[in-house]
């Protein structure tokens, strides 16, 4: 199934890029944010790929939400889907854009599928079996977050939205030890923490469920955490009618220096 899977999402992928690389229509969805005709080709055939190959698992996705939460808080089990995560960075066409696919089990992303079809790139993590990324089709690697180094000798790599910045964000920079900062699109930022170019990304903004489930499994599977930026416990998805996340960090360890860092700024 994992293979059949992968192989769906890079489907829908080439899908996506055939609309990138012509004109495409932009509207304006009723939260301001903008919509292509690629979100909508890409959410219509993940929905066929998943319901062909699990027709009784339910489908959230961001192009479908509106689900009331009486009806699945119920779900055990569901996909949930972000057909199109960095839609800005898809219309200023820097690449920076991914497919999302993520398997929940009680609020948890067991599964997860990050498809950057213009990088040719997928990473994909499942609980209890690892992560892996796969570029320009060839084989799969394992992947595994880096630890902490010491920011004496080398800097810490923190990554950020390229257009969701905030007051919070600026300030737990400003507290923490020697690093730098890369800025980047999409579910793209967990990524680069679970492969290990990357030590943490504090999300101190709004974001959704769909934005980060997939990527979610990748990290945790690659040994990271995604984490409440309050509680420092884990991201579950559906657990109340709100779908959108906490304030979180994605890190591949635990540290007290940027726990420290991050109680200052919040
Ligand atoms: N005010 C807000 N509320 C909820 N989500 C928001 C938001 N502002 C930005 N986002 C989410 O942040 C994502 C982009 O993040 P980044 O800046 O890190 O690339 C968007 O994904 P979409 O492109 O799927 O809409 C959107 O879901
Ligand atoms: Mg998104």
């Amino acid at each position: 199934m994992r293979t059949r899977l992968i192989e769906g999402v890079q489907t829908a992928g080439r899908e996506v890029i055939s609309i990138y690389e012509r004109d495409f229509s932009v509207e304006t969805k009723d939260d301001k944010s903008p919509l292509t005709e690629a979100d909508m080709a890409s959410h219509h055939a993940l929905v066929d790929l998943l319901e062909g190959i699990t027709p009784e698992v339910p489908i959230l996705s961001e192009e479908s939400a509106e689900i009331p939460f009486a009806t699945r808080k119920v779900w055990q089990r569901y996909w949930l889907i972000d057909p199109l995560d960095g839609t800005k960075e898809f219309i200023k066409k820097n690449g920076e854009f991914t497919l999302n696919v993520a398997l929940i089990e009680d609020g948890v992303p067991v599964f997860g599928i990050v498809h950057a079809p213009v990088l040719r790139t997928t990473w994909i993590g499942q609980q209890g079996q690892g992560a892996w990324k796969q570029e320009n089709g060839g084989a799969l690697e394992l992947i595994r977050v880096r630890a902490l180094p010491d920011p004496e000798q080398e800097s810490w790599q923190v990554v950020g939205s390229r257009i969701h910045g905030s007051e919070e964000f600026e300030a737990f920079c400003r507290i923490l030890p020697n690093h730098e900062r890369t800025s980047m699109g999409s579910s793209l930022k967990l990524c680069l923490v679970a492969e290990g170019k990357a030590d943490l990304y504090p999300r101190l903004a709004p974001t959704s469920e769909w934005d980060t489930a997939a990527a979610q499994a990748v990290v945790t599977a690659a040994g990271g955490q995604v984490l409440d930026a309050h509680t420092l416990e884990p991201l579950r998805c559906n657990q109340q009618e709100s779908i959108l996340n906490p304030f979180f960090i994605v890190a591949g360890e635990r540290d007290p220096r940027w726990e420290s860092a991050l109680r200052a700024s919040l």
